[in-house]
């Protein structure tokens, strides 16, 4: 029976699902990654029922210190998984920090329609109620159904099916951690999965972006909108950077006295990217609040700040006009 299973890959980046404490009341002290993947597989003998399971160990660290060449090291070695007919579903565990991230990039860079979900937990397993097990196993669930194919890349944590493009990690302290703005596309529940919709933006099979053909991501900054924000906040972050995401408030609004400096930068060729910090539903139009038109800016949509920024270094690893970078917003 166990040949008939799917093969299913669980890579292992570390978090907080790889997290060890000093007792089991400590569900929010410990140290993030420490667990190594084989050890995550032999406690959950569940696994053996839904699938073939093996693990590797890409790295082991927490989420916060993921970098560009990890976001890179991670994509070409799922890629690669994603091309070996060995293989039927891949499952990366991650820390929660930064999961939304590196999911999305995973969303838009790897070209298979195989299975890709992507979990992480809130609790080490070492603490009461641990999360981490249930997640790993529900990820593994949804990895190994068919259904699950062509979706693009998934995040299942606490029994949702999340999409990577939408979802983000919206409280820190509770194991309902991840919300979707326009809500999951399903739930996992006891091992079989529910689906309500679909993405319906370009991702994995229908990307137009080339892992094989970037070395290195360039340089896209963040910079975070309140009031009384200094306008060195944005020359600074500027400097060295192909494009500027201006995390900025409501609807990507733009204080009177940074009008000008952003206006400035993007004559210096820097790209101005109005997005949102509200959290879980900022939602940008083109032309309100600024014209973007006239400014030659472009709008994030309904992508957060830190979502807005993967998408622009993918589309910025080579030149491109301001109209063409929004026609990549609208798309993905
Ligand atoms: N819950 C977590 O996984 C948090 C941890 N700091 C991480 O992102 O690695």
């Amino acid at each position: 029976q166990t040949a008939a299973l799917p093969r299913i890959v669980i890579l292992a980046t570390g978090g907080t699902i790889a997290g060890a404490g000093a007792s089991a009341a400590n569900s929010a002290t410990y140290a993030a990654a420490k667990v190594p993947v084989d050890k995550l597989i032999a406690g959950l003998p569940e696994l053996e029922k839904v699938a073939q399971v093996r693990g590797e160990q890409v790295f082991q660290i927490a989420s916060e210190s993921f970098t560009n060449t990890h976001l890179l090291t991670l994509a070409r070695r799922v890629a690669a998984l994603a091309r070996d007919p060995a293989v039927d579903g891949i499952v990366v565990t991650h820390g929660t920090d930064t999961l939304e991230e590196s999911a999305y990039f995973l969303h838009l860079t790897v070209r298979s329609a195989k299975p890709i979900v992507v979990v992480g937990s809130m609790r080490p397993g070492t603490a009461l109620s641990a999360d981490g097990a249930l997640n790993l196993l529900g990820a593994v669930q949804v990895a190994a159904q068919r259904e699950s194919a062509g979706q693009g890349v998934l995040v299942v944590m606490n029994d949702e099916i999340h999409t990577a493009r939408d979802v983000s990690k919206a409280v820190n302290i509770s194991t309902a951690a991840f919300k979707s703005p326009w809500g999951p596309l399903g739930l996992v529940v006891e091992g079989k999965s529910y689906w309500f919709r679909a993405p319906v933006k370009r991702h994995t099979t229908a990307s137009e972006f080339d892992l094989d053909a970037i070395q290195t991501l360039p340089t896209v900054e963040i910079v975070y909108g309140y009031g009384n924000v200094p306008a060195s906040a944005y020359e600074t972050a500027g400097r060295g950077a192909v494009a500027l995401i201006h995390a900025g408030t409501g609807n990507g609004s733009v204080a009177d006295r940074i009008v000008p400096v952003l206006k400035r930068l993007r004559g210096e060729g820097l790209h101005i990217i109005r997005s949102s910090r509200v959290d879980g539903g900022g939602f940008v139009l083109r032309n309100a609040e600024q014209p973007d038109d006239a400014n030659d800016w472009v709008v994030a949509h309904d992508l957060n700040p830190q979502k807005a920024r993967i998408l622009a270094m993918l589309a910025l690893s080579r030149p491109r006009e301001a109209r063409e970078l929004q026609r990549i917003f609208w798309s993905y």
